[in-house]
């Protein structure tokens, strides 16, 4: 039987070969979760820098002005992804100093990371400062005369504003950020007294403006009505005052394909859209070209990883719930993929092995955390399945791991990252000493008086202390 390749939402070099193995970049997914245990994420290369270049090329074909693609770090981040990033020609979109400290960390220079956040601390934009950011976000007007005291300790500082378009998309409300009463950006009706803050800052230098609708968006005129609001408010700086915008951004939030069907938008078509109206926009205001820059995060990463889980336990329903008949209780869950707990996402899975086996079975695949909610994928339909069975998720790069929390004390898995037949250890899994690195255990006790503590019962009551970590007994990592 000849190897099939798989469609969205599978990544690129998805296929089922001849033994019905589920392989990612010629990779057996199943000898990946041998060798390195379940849960796993494993991340396609060759998806990732397919997507990059979509965006990357799309502008230089589309867009006659300077262009650049920042990838919002905040969807996935490692230290190989940031080195993949920079390889492919990509920017960062950093949320946070930690963000912008691995694109550091990975060789990415300062001047490539935007710094984005609604919550900027003076601590953090000196950092960002002395990280050598090339450009901040200001997502508000505080955030602005903070940004002006910081820039007067120094040297001059770049802004970009972000602003609140009042733009609708249609998605989930929990990730829609466009609204005139989001918590994210300066509202339109605050644009002067936001220029006046910059003004009157010489240190300050004015670059562009920026807006984000949000994420997961599957349709594109919501983009062009955020690019019309943009060129709005440049043509007033313009005017008021005789600021040239050089750069503009409607930030990211292309969406993408989670089950077989699912609507995705086509990248190249959104950055032809996009492109068009910056364009037409500019052309019908007088306005000079500027650099157009794009800032998806969703769009490049997600399709890039495919979880993989074990199959633990499984429990027939006791009652009715939608067509399932049985909970099948995975090794992982909500720790590493809040997406269906938070957003209601729908999830799909296949067998690692023997994958092409009829799929005759509807049922819940459970998390293993200690929430009703942590259910990763309702009503799936699945083969016969038996403990121990490995199921891989697709779509699983964005959102995810990013979010994903040590609940339960549970240790966080490693990525492994695929292409052209070999597998590479990329982020090793969270240990139980990695859990415990930062606990303290108790201070000490006071010294021992007549009638102070037995230094028995206080040796035995904090091990960390007296001995150094974890002396009470071994620890499994
Ligand atoms: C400012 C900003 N830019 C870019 C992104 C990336 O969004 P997405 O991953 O949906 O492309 C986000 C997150 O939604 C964001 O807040
Ligand atoms: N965490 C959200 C996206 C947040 C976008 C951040 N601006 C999700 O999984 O869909």
């Amino acid at each position: 039987m000849e190897a099939i390749m798989m469609p969205p939402p599978w990544p690129d070099t998805a296929t089922i070969d001849a033994s019905g193995d589920l392989r990612l970049a010629g990779v057996p997914l199943g000898a990946v979760a041998e060798e390195h245990g379940t849960p796993v994420y494993v991340f396609d290369a060759a998806t990732f820098a397919r997507r990059a270049a979509s965006y990357r090329d799309g502008l230089a074909a589309h867009y006659p002005g300077e262009a650049e693609v920042h990838y919002a770090c905040k969807a996935f981040l490692n230290v190989a992804v940031a080195q993949l990033a920079l390889r492919h020609g990509l920017h960062l979109d950093a949320v946070s100093i930690g963000e912008a400290q691995v694109g550091r960390h990975a060789g990415v220079p300062g001047s490539r990371i935007h710094l984005h956040g609604n919550a900027k601390t003076h601590d953090e934009l000196r950092l960002a400062r002395r990280l050598g950011v090339g450009t901040i976000i200001a997502d508000n007007l505080d955030e602005l005369r903070g940004l002006a005291a910081v820039a007067r300790e120094g040297g001059e500082l770049g802004v970009m504003l972000r602003l609140a378009p009042d733009v609708a998309a249609n998605t989930h409300p929990h990730i829609a950020t466009g609204a005139a009463a989001s918590k994210f950006g300066i509202p339109l009706e605050r644009l002067l007294d936001a220029a006046r803050i910059i003004a009157g800052e010489p240190k300050l230098r004015y670059e562009g403006l920026h807006c984000h609708i949000g994420s997961q968006i599957t349709d594109l005129p919501p983009y062009r009505a955020a690019v019309r609001v943009l060129l709005a408010a440049a043509g007033t700086l313009r005017r008021r005052y005789g600021w040239t915008t050089r750069s503009i951004s409607p930030g990211g939030g292309l969406g993408i394909a989670y089950a077989a069907g699912d609507p995705e938008p086509d990248i190249g078509g959104y950055v032809k859209t996009v492109a068009a109206e910056v364009v037409e926009g500019c052309r019908r205001a007088g306005l000079p070209l500027p650099k157009l820059i794009c800032e998806p995060g969703r769009s490049v990463v997600g399709p890039a990883m495919v979880a993989l889980y074990s199959v633990v336990a499984a429990k027939p329903l006791a009652a009715a719930d939608g067509e399932a008949d049985a909970y099948v209780h995975l090794d992982g869950g909500m720790g590493d993929n809040i997406r269906p707990a938070m957003y209601g996402a729908r999830l799909t899975a296949l067998p690692v092995r023997d994958a092409r086996r009829p799929a005759r079975r509807v049922v819940h695949l459970s998390g293993r955390y200690c929430e009703s909610s942590d259910v990763l994928a309702r009503d799936v339909h699945v083969p016969e399945l038996s403990n121990g069975d490995v199921l891989a998720v697709p779509a699983a790069g964005a959102y995810t791991l990013s979010m994903a929390s040590a609940y339960n004390h549970v240790p966080r898995p490693p990525v492994v990252l695929v292409q052209d037949g070999h597998a590479h250890l990329i982020t090793r899994r969270e240990t139980y000493r990695d859990l415990m690195a930062r606990d303290a255990g108790l201070p000490d006790p006071p010294v021992a008086g007549p009638s102070g503590p037995d230094p028995a019962i206080a040796t035995t009551q904090n091990p960390h202390r007296h001995t150094g970590a974890h002396a009470c007994c071994s620890i499994e990592t």
